[in-house]
């Protein structure tokens, strides 16, 4: 939930402001809440601090309510303006909501109204200024933190657009999704974002490949015992204010899907073996490789939390459709693995990356690196030795051939019926195309198009 913190009370009866300011602290515990007893002074309050609302009484000395909120509707269009009054009148409620106040209360009415009022407010002022600062950052064509993105080597237009993305959601509350195929830099990237947004607090990973239930809410809420040294911290708790990376997260099983919701919502967790709410200040970041909608239709994936989690999506393009990238990848790690095996790097050859482009690098950056830490081990310092590369580009050629082998069960088919299975299968490969069916069946159209006729 986003929250802006500031608020003014304003009203000239300073033990009414004094008790108002009690009550909403303690139902709103977030808000930084500063008082106003001189009407005079709003105007100026509010141009030194930026505050997300106030709450205004009508009747006062100097300048009305009415006034003031008028000013301030024009001078700070993104404040809101709660009035809370003495004065019972409908006519009076009415004009105030039409000239922009945000909600009514009599001083009267039940405080837990006005709490709740207050609360979302305040979430609509957050919500407004980080749209705001989103846009703004994306819009800018330039980085402001390009060192967060130094270990992340591209040149592809669609990555440093990511760049940017990421850079303006940085700091929103909101969790962040990253999509890509394995090895294609998503941890990178959400170590991008923690540079930018909480460096000197903890990153913590959570593996949720294989997972139980019971293991997932051990590692991220920790279990109180009873008995000493049997307390486990969770990963919430050691995170502090960091960020929580859960990796693979399409592999968290079902039942730990709507209490990860809840918390993303509340903001608050239950330690296992506890009944005591802690609050949650740290923020998630969740990867896949997975296709969350598929699961999701599959019923695998609650829809809450796949809707939760995709506020803020980065889809990550794999290695092959970033040719541009192989190259300064390929320089990159050769420099990488020489450092690692304490050798000279050796030179790369001026064609390799050509030969690399059609390779389709399933394993995408990761296997690339791997790739050069094997040839850099097998390298002399004259040149970087090339085998594991032709390797891997002729495999996935002998793989890719077509494999002309058939089996076949102890009966054999008749002639007859393999070519009318082969006729139906061609047929509806090519959605009942006769020339394509002929096509992949080796025979003109017409012959085809008499088997067709002639089995009628
Ligand atoms: N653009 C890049 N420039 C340099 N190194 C990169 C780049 N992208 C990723 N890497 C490196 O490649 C390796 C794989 O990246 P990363 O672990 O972030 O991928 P991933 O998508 O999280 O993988 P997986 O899904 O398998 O966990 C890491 O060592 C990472 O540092």
């Amino acid at each position: 939930m986003i929250l802006a913190r500031n608020i003014l009370l304003v009203d000239d009866e300073a033990p009414w402001l004094r008790t108002l300011s009690v009550t909403l602290q303690r139902l709103v515990p977030e808000a930084i809440i500063d008082t106003c007893v001189d009407s005079r002074q709003v105007m100026n309050r509010l141009e030194a601090t930026d505050y997300a609302l106030v709450l205004l009484d009508l009747t006062m000395p100097y300048h009305s309510g009415e006034q003031l909120l008028e000013s301030i509707r024009q001078a700070q269009p993104n404040t809101r303006v709660i009035i809370v009054t003495g004065v019972n009148e409908v006519e009076t409620a009415v004009r105030c909501i039409k000239h922009g106040a945000y909600d009514y209360f009599i001083k009267t009415d039940d405080v837990a109204d006005l709490g709740r009022s207050v609360r979302r407010a305040l979430e609509v002022v957050g919500l407004e200024r980080n749209y705001k600062r989103i846009k703004d950052s994306f819009l800018s064509k330039t980085l402001s933190r390009p060192d967060a993105f130094s270990h992340i080597l591209t040149c592809e237009p669609a990555v440093l657009d990511q760049f940017r993305y990421l850079e303006a959601i940085a700091f929103s509350p909101e969790p962040i999704l990253i999509e890509g195929e394995s090895g294609s830099g998503k941890q990178a990237f959400a170590q991008s974002c923690h540079l930018l947004s909480a460096p000197d607090a903890p990153f913590i990973t959570i593996n949720l490949a294989g997972i139980s239930a019971r293991q997932f809410d051990k590692q991220l809420y920790g279990e109180l015992s009873t008995e000493p040294g049997k307390s486990v911290a969770g990963a919430i708790h050691k995170a502090g204010s960091g960020i929580i990376y859960l990796k693979e997260i399409a592999e968290l099983p079902r039942e730990s899907q709507a209490k990860l919701v809840e918390l993303l919502e509340q903001k608050v967790y239950f330690p296992l073996g506890s009944e005591q709410s802690y609050a949650v200040n740290c923020r998630f970041i969740a990867s896949t490789q997975a296709d969350l909608l598929a699961l999701n239709k599959d019923g695998k994936l609650r829809s809450d939390l796949m809707y939760r989690l995709r506020g803020h999506k980065l889809s990550l393009p794999p290695l092959r459709e970033r040719r541009l990238d192989i190259s300064i990848l390929l320089n990159h790690f050769v420099q990488q693995a020489a450092n690692e095996l304490e050798l000279s790097p050796p030179p790369v050859p001026a064609n390799l990356a050509t030969q690399l482009q059609d390779y389709p690098f399933p394993g995408n950056i990761n296997e690339l690196k791997a790739m050069v830490l094997d040839a850099v081990s097998r390298s002399s310092s004259v040149t970087l030795n090339t085998a594991p590369f032709m390797q891997a580009v002729n495999d996935c050629k002998d793989v890719a051939a077509p494999v002309a082998k058939f089996s076949f069960g102890a009966e054999l088919p008749t002639l007859a019926e393999i070519s009318q299975a082969l006729i139906d299968e061609a047929m509806s490969r090519s959605a009942q195309n006769q020339t394509a069916a002929a096509q992949m069946l080796g025979i003109s159209q017409s012959a085809l198009s008499r088997r067709l006729t002639k089995d009628k």
